[in-house]
């Protein structure tokens, strides 16, 4: 897609697994080289890799808008470290358990020095399977953890029976049906599913149905689209008051000279409510794939890979976020239809 370097967030609430992980990732031999950047020093230490210590330190941007801030020690850091380009093969940002991972992900959208090097690559939150529950109840963190991902491990599956684990599952999908979800002990995922995702899969998550999911009841990846033996599990379906996620689709091209003056008007007037919003549209006399990603009113999009044979010409858009108009996203975005 681009030389530019990925960067994976790593998010999660306090005691997660975020460590875990991450101590994981810069022990497996795998021939790569990572910049880590921490909130605070781990108990990670490995030669070869490089870990950065970063203070907060937050801005707002856009005129004070509540939703886009951004970090100015994050800035400087990757700055020194584009600096060292060519050393590395990617930068892993661990933030802070209580914190709000948009500002970590809107460095990449906002700063052009950065974002012209950098490129996001996906958000990754660890889920405590023990806890999640409670914290959706009494941590607003944690649920915007999850709303903002594009992987979740839901990691201490050793702690919970298989029903609570479902629970938990259910819960996370009411939230956020399109990340993919991978359940661990000991944060046991491959590297690869976790870096270097490109784009977050997002041609996976376009293609997910969130009604499917809520009924899905396989323990692995969400592969296999059968419909039947979903109905009576006996599991209870959750819906998130205040979270929700909407999908659209048009069966073809958009004008992108419609579509880019109402992807703007979006960001500006449900921008704070917007966690995480992405597509991939195919413009109007274009060969190659639009692809665009935002978090709160910052976006980022590129033309990418020419559209193949025989591959269906559509556009998609996913949102989650809070309180979204769905009825004005929808008539808005099928008005853009060329
Ligand atoms: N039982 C169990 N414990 C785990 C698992 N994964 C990690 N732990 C333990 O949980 C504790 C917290 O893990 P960390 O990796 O430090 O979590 P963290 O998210 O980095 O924590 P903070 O830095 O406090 O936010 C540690 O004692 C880990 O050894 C798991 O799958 N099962």
């Amino acid at each position: 897609m681009s030389d530019k370097v990925p960067v994976t967030v790593l998010t999660g609430y306090l005691g997660a697994g975020k460590t875990t992980l991450l101590n994981r990732i810069l022990t497996e031999q795998h021939g790569k080289r990572y910049a880590v950047i921490v909130n605070e020093f781990g108990e990670i230490g490995i030669d070869n890799d490089l870990i950065v210590d970063a203070d907060e330190e937050v801005f707002e941007m856009n005129n004070g808008c509540v939703c886009c801030t951004v970090r100015g020690d994050l800035i400087r850091i990757i700055d020194g470290l584009m600096k060292r380009k060519g050393k590395f093969d990617a930068i892993l940002v661990e933030t802070t358990g209580l914190a709000d991972p948009a500002p970590v992900a809107q460095t990449f959208f906002v700063d052009q020095d950065v974002a012209d090097k950098a490129r996001l690559d996906a958000i990754v939150t660890l889920a405590d399977a023990k806890w999640l529950k409670d914290r959706l109840r009494d941590a607003p963190e944690a649920k915007n953890q999850i709303a903002f991902a594009d992987v979740i491990i839901l990691n201490k599956t050793d702690l919970v029976s298989p029903a609570e684990l479902k629970d938990v599952e259910m819960r996370i999908r009411a939230i956020n049906p399109y990340a993919k979800l991978h359940k661990t002990t000991r944060a046991g995922v491959k590297i690869e599913d976790v870096l270097d995702r490109n784009a977050f899969d997002l041609e996976r998550i376009l293609d997910i149905e969130p009604a499917f999911l809520e009924a899905d009841d396989h323990d692995h990846d969400h592969d296999h689209h059968d419909h039947d033996h979903h109905h009576d599990h006996g599991l209870k379906h959750y819906h998130d008051e205040t979270m929700q996620s909407v999908s659209l689709k048009i069966d073809g091209d958009v004008d992108p000279d419609k579509f880019m003056p109402w992807v703007n008007e979006v960001a500006q007037k449900e921008g704070p409510g917007l966690l995480r919003w992405k597509g991939i549209l195919a413009f109007k006399n274009e060969p190659r794939r639009f692809v665009f990603q935002g978090v709160h009113m910052m976006l980022d999009g590129d033309l990418q890979r020419e559209w193949k044979d025989g591959e269906k010409r559509e556009s998609r858009l996913v949102f989650i976020g809070r309180d979204l108009k769905t009825d004005e996203l929808r008539k808005g975005f099928l008005a853009c239809a060329a």
